[in-house]
């Protein structure tokens, strides 16, 4: 007896707690069986997943899911033990899969998988590795590697992420929310896999999106992990091959549409708000909803419906905006001119999607600020731009335009003057317009072909700037080997995946930027600065053009004469940690002077309003997290 007592005593509690309960049910928990006794278990939700005795992963039934409190915590579908080892053993099966264009990075779904494994084992450690080693592991997991991962979800899913809300969850939503097991959340990145990247629709496998595009925040901001929340929404796909995929782990029918595909997004948001917003009152905080690869079609009228009632941020819409106008004007500055000049800049824009009509609604605005802040400056800002989608360039004359893309449809006698029409080819534009700006948010690699860029040749500009901005890398309208080597070495050249620079031969460096909407982002407002935002109530405009544009100049300011004028229009991805640091306290600052800065805890807006930039930049660096361990001590609910 003293013995036994002894080994109780040795053993920890919650082993007891399993042994007790294995002994209770006369097995091992995973034997049982439909129709056996029950193992009884002393644990839920994430505790039970995080539990390799009890964890059934994505075979729990929806009622057990219920019971406890799993509900959102896995992949809406249910497969059976068999299915589960089937995805097992075809991941196991496939070795390396090439995730860029190039040899070196051949290993990349191999890092990904090592450092996923580390996030689920050490959070601290985790983000250390990834701040300290940003550069090498940006890539890994985000653009270009978390669009393989997306890809290849199913066979590399072993711990679930974050929150799945599907369409089946119809009415539960809100008691789901409590599933989750963080009482505190900043920052919620949510997509419906419907656009991941220029790869389409994902379906339920684009959430890792959502998980890639927060750990960057996390990096790069300093927003604390413990309150971030991943979210996928699934409400079916209409991608043929996931429809037909036995592993496939999201619903297995085709997208909801229309009302119902706005009721669940609908619910979502509310019980969120509710579920959330209940348990963070007491800290007097805060979230935002972050919507990530919406296909466009629903990413303008979600913006739409939600920006004026919760504090929402559409990061293809707004976040690529921001960027684009920061690259854009760091183009300016590299052709020797100041920035004031950028409204005489003509802009040819492929992709009239969420991201290219968000950066040429911004860059309108940002020219006609520059000229006067008036009607008809915002009018002559219009001529400025030539929008091309997959039809061509958009003229007055298109059928079913676009609401969106309308107020940059060209004039029929505009266009008719420059020997263009409507649809006109891209390269048939390029050639009649002789733009500085080629941009491209097509999703569509390689259309900026050797052609384009021969007729780009002819640009009026002294250094003609061209923006590759779709991603994942194989998505990049062109390389910068080849913009380098058929347009000329004094181009400007800014992709959104990263390439390497391009060596140019007598000592040259032809610069290779990368131009992606992971540089700004509204949470420089967030984990420094509830105080740069309103209180929340709705009615409420939370972010103010005036706040992304003081980010985005802040951005664009960033980098010195020198290196502009060497063609670094943005900073290296190494230093984002201090160029956050910077965007936070140029918003701080903004929503200071628009009156919008609310005092937070130890700072109150007046104190606020008086500090200095210097002042409010360590007020921003204090309150950014750092992956250092936190001293525990036990104690006794
Ligand atoms: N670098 C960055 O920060 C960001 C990059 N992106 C990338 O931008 C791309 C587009 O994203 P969305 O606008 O949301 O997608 P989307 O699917 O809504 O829009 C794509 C647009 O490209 C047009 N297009 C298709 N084929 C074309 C062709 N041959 N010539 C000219 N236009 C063509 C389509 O008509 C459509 O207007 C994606 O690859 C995405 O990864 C998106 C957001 C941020
Ligand atoms: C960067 C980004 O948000 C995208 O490619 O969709
Ligand atoms: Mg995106």
């Amino acid at each position: 007896m003293a013995f036994l007592e002894l080994r109780r005593r040795s053993l920890s509690s919650s082993l007891i707690r399993r042994l007790r309960a294995a002994a209770t049910a006369g097995s091992r928990p995973f034997t049982t069986c439909e129709g056996s006794r029950p193992t009884i278990v002393h644990k839920r939700s994430v505790d039970i997943l995080h539990d390799p005795w009890f964890n059934k992963g994505t075979a729990f039934s929806m009622t057990e899911r219920d019971r406890l409190d799993l509900r959102g915590l896995l992949p809406p579908n249910v497969i059976t033990p068999q299915q589960q080892i089937d995805r097992f053993m075809v991941d196991l099966k496939r070795f390396q899969v090439n995730a860029r264009d190039g040899p070196s990075d051949t290993n990349a779904l191999a890092k990904w998988r090592i450092l996923n494994r580390l996030h689920d084992r050490n959070e601290t450690m985790y983000y250390k590795v990834l701040i300290d080693n940003i550069e090498e592991y940006a890539p890994i997991v985000y653009t270009p590697t978390v669009g393989l991962v997306c890809q290849n979800y199913s066979g590399l899913f072993r711990r679930p992420r974050g929150m799945f809300f599907s369409a089946e969850d119809r009415g539960e939503m809100m008691s789901m929310v409590y599933n989750w097991p963080a009482d505190q959340v900043d920052m919620i990145v949510v997509t419906d896999g419907s656009r991941i990247l220029g790869l389409g629709d994902l379906g339920v496998q684009g959430i890792g999106i959502a998980i890639g595009k927060l750990d960057l925040y996390v990096a790069a901001a300093g927003i604390n992990p413990q309150r971030v929340l991943p979210v996928m929404i699934d409400v079916g796909t209409n991608n043929e091959k996931l429809l037909k995929d036995p592993l496939y782990l999201g619903l297995q029918e085709h997208r909801l549409d229309g009302e119902d595909y706005l009721s669940v997004i609908d619910e979502f948001m509310e019980a969120v708000f509710t579920s959330l917003g209940m348990l963070l009152f007491r800290y007097m905080k805060w979230f935002f909803y972050i919507f990530e690869d919406f296909q466009s079609k629903w990413a303008f009228k979600l913006l739409q419906r939600y920006r004026d009632h919760y504090r929402m941020f559409n990061d293809d819409v707004q976040g690529t905006a921001g960027v684009a106008i920061a690259g854009l004007l760091g183009a300016v500055r590299a052709q020797g001119r100041p920035m004031i000049d950028f409204p005489k800049q003509k802009i040819v824009v492929a992709g009239a999607g969420s991201a290219g009509i968000g950066v040429v609604n911004a860059a309108r605005r940002t020219m006609a600020r520059m000229l006067g802040n008036n009607e008809s400056a915002f009018e002559s800002a219009r001529s400025q731009f030539w929008l091309v989608d997959a039809m061509g360039l958009i003229t007055e004359e298109r059928a079913n335009i676009d609401s969106e893309a309308l107020p940059f449809a060209r004039k029929i006698n505009e266009a008719g003057h420059q020997g263009l029409r409507e649809g006109a080819s891209l390269v048939e534009v390029v050639k009649k317009v002789r733009p500085d700006v080629l941009l491209g948010l097509s999703a569509v690699g390689g259309l900026f072909s050797k052609e384009v860029l021969e007729a780009l040749k002819d640009s009026s500009s002294t250094r003609p700037a061209i923006f590759a901005m779709s991603n994942p890398t194989k998505n990049a309208e062109c390389t910068p080997e080849e913009a380098f080597s058929i347009v000329g070495d004094h181009i400007i050249f800014a992709s959104g995946s990263p390439f390497c620079d391009v060596n140019l031969g007598n000592g040259k460096i032809g610069h290779s930027n990368q131009g992606n909407n992971m540089y700004l982002f509204p949470g420089h407002t967030l984990e420094n600065t509830e105080l740069a935002l309103v209180p929340f109530f709705p009615g409420t405009r939370v972010i103010s053009d005036g706040m992304l544009q003081a980010a985005a100049e802040c951005l664009a300011a960033y980098m010195n004469d020198e290196e502009v004028l060497k063609g670094i229009i943005y900073p290296s991805i190494s230093s984002i940690r201090d160029i956050t640091k910077e965007v936070a306290t140029a918003v701080v600052r903004e929503a200071v002077v628009e009156d919008l800065a609310e005092g937070y805890r130890d700072m109150d807006a007046r104190e606020l309003s008086r500090l200095n930039k210097e002042e409010t930049s360590e007020y921003v660096q204090n309150n950014m997290w750092n992956p250092v361990y936190p001293t525990l001590v036990y104690r006794t609910e």
